[in-house]
C-alpha cells in the first residue's frame, strides 16, 4: 500500500489540500486507496508515509458535533495516545479554502490546526480538542445566555476575527455552533473554515456567491451576500450579531417573524433590531446595532466593535454569571 503523508509545514499542506479540490468517486479504483497528507504536529504520527483510520488513529465513540460538510469526532493516535477532534468530509465536497485559509493561524481565539490527511475519498481535518463543546450546544442546554456572558463570548469572537480579517481571510460561517468552549468555559476559539475565503488584497469586497461558494447559515446571511453583492469582512460582522441574538434570546434571528426563504427577507426588511431583548443594557443594544447596519461600509469593523463590546461587559458590571447555569425557557418560546 502507498502512503504520501508527511510531518511538515502549514505551507505543505496548504498547497497539497489544492489537488484535493473537486476530485470525485469517478476517480480510479487505485485512487480509491491513495493516503496522502500534511501533519503538523509531533502527537500524530505516520508510519511508513502512511496515516490511516483504525490502522494509525481510530474515532474514540463520541460524536462531538457536525461541522460544514462532515462529522467531528473525537479521535486518537494509536502510537502516542495523543487525543484531539477530527472532521471527515468527502473529497466531492471539500473546499481548499477549509484549508489554505487557516493554516499558518496563529491566535489564541482561532481554532488550531493539526494536520489533514486523504485516505480515499474521504478527507480527515484534525484540530484541537475542545472540552468545553460548541457554544451552540451550551446554548441547547442553557436556553439562552445571561449578558454579561454573551457580551464575553461576542467579544473573543470579534478578537478572533479581527486576526483573520487582518490576515485577509473571511470567515463565512460565525455562528454558535462555530464557536468552541475551553473546559471551564472561559476561553472561545473560532472553527470551521468550510465556508471561508481569501478576500482580495485591495479590500475590495469579492463576489462570493459564484462556483464553488455555498452559503453559511441562512438566519447569519449578511444582506449583500443575499443581494449577490461585493462582500468583504463586514459579513462575518453582520453574522456575529446575529450569533449575539442567538445567544440573548436563545432562537436564530428572523425565524420568529419570517417564513423561509429568509434571504429575501434581509434583503428587504430593517435589520432584526426588535429582537434585541427589551432587558438589554443600552450599550449592549448600541453594540448590536453598529454590526447589524445593513450598508457594509456604515457597518462596525471587527475591531470597532470589539471595543464597543468591551465597553458594554463594563457597563453591565463585568463578567459575573457563570457559564453553566440554570435553563432560562427560551426568549422566543414565551
Ligand atoms: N473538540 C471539539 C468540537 C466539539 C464540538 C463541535 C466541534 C465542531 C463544530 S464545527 C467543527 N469543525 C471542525 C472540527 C474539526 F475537528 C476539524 C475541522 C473542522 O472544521 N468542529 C468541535
Amino acid at each position: 500500500l502507498k502512503g504520501n503523508v508527511i510531518l511538515g509545514e502549514p505551507r505543505n499542506l496548504a498547497c497539497l489540500a489544492k489537488t484535493w479540490k473537486g476530485l470525485s468517486s469517478k476517480t480510479c479504483p487505485q485512487e480509491m486507496d491513495e493516503n496522502e497528507g500534511v501533519l503538523l504536529v509531533e502527537k500524530l504520527k505516520a508510519v511508513d508515509y502512511e496515516y490511516r483510520e483504525d490502522v494509525h488513529w481510530t474515532k474514540c465513540q463520541s460524536l462531538l458535533g457536525t461541522g460544514s460538510f462532515g462529522d467531528v469526532y473525537k479521535m486518537e493516535d494509536k502510537q502516542t495516545g495523543f487525543q484531539c477532534a477530527a472532521k471527515k468530509v468527502r473529497v466531492e465536497h471539500f473546499r481548499a479554502e477549509e484549508l489554505t485559509t487557516c493554516t499558518g493561524m496563529m491566535h489564541p481565539k482561532i481554532l488550531p490546526l493539526y494536520g489533514a490527511v486523504k485516505e480515499g475519498l474521504w478527507v480527515t481535518i484534525f484540530m484541537k480538542l475542545m472540552e468545553g463543546g460548541s457554544l451552540g450546544q451550551l446554548l441547547k442546554q442553557r436556553g439562552y445566555l445571561p449578558e454579561d456572558r454573551a457580551l464575553d463570548y461576542l467579544g473573543q469572537t470579534l478578537e478572533g476575527l479581527e486576526y483573520l480579517h487582518a490576515c485577509g481571510v473571511l470567515h463565512g460561517d460565525v455562528k454558535a455552533d462555530n464557536v468552541l468552549l475551553s473546559g471551564d468555559g472561559n476561553h472561545t476559539v473560532l472553527c470551521d473554515f468550510g465556508h471561508a475565503a481569501h478576500l482580495h488584497p485591495d479590500g475590495g469586497g469579492k463576489y462570493l456567491v459564484t462556483g464553488d461558494y455555498v452559503p453559511g447559515t441562512e438566519t447569519h446571511l449578511a444582506p449583500e451576500i443575499v443581494m449577490g453583492k461585493r462582500c468583504d469582512s463586514k459579513v462575518d460582522v453582520w453574522s456575529s450579531c446575529c450569533m449575539m441574538l442567538h445567544l440573548l434570546n436563545g432562537c436564530h434571528p428572523w425565524t420568529q417573524y419570517y417564513n423561509h426563504p429568509l434571504c429575501l427577507k434581509i434583503a428587504k426588511e430593517p435589520p432584526p433590531l426588535r429582537e434585541i431583548p427589551p432587558s438589554s443594557h443600552p450599550s449592549t443594544a448600541h453594540v448590536i446595532k453598529a454590526g447589524l447596519e445593513k450598508e457594509p461600509t456604515k457597518r462596525a469593523s471587527a475591531a470597532e466593535l470589539r471595543a464597543k463590546v468591551y465597553t458594554a461587559l463594563q457597563q453591565v458590571g463585568g463578567l459575573t454569571s457563570p457559564w453553566r447555569g440554570e435553563y432560562r425557557e427560551p426568549r422566543c418560546l414565551q
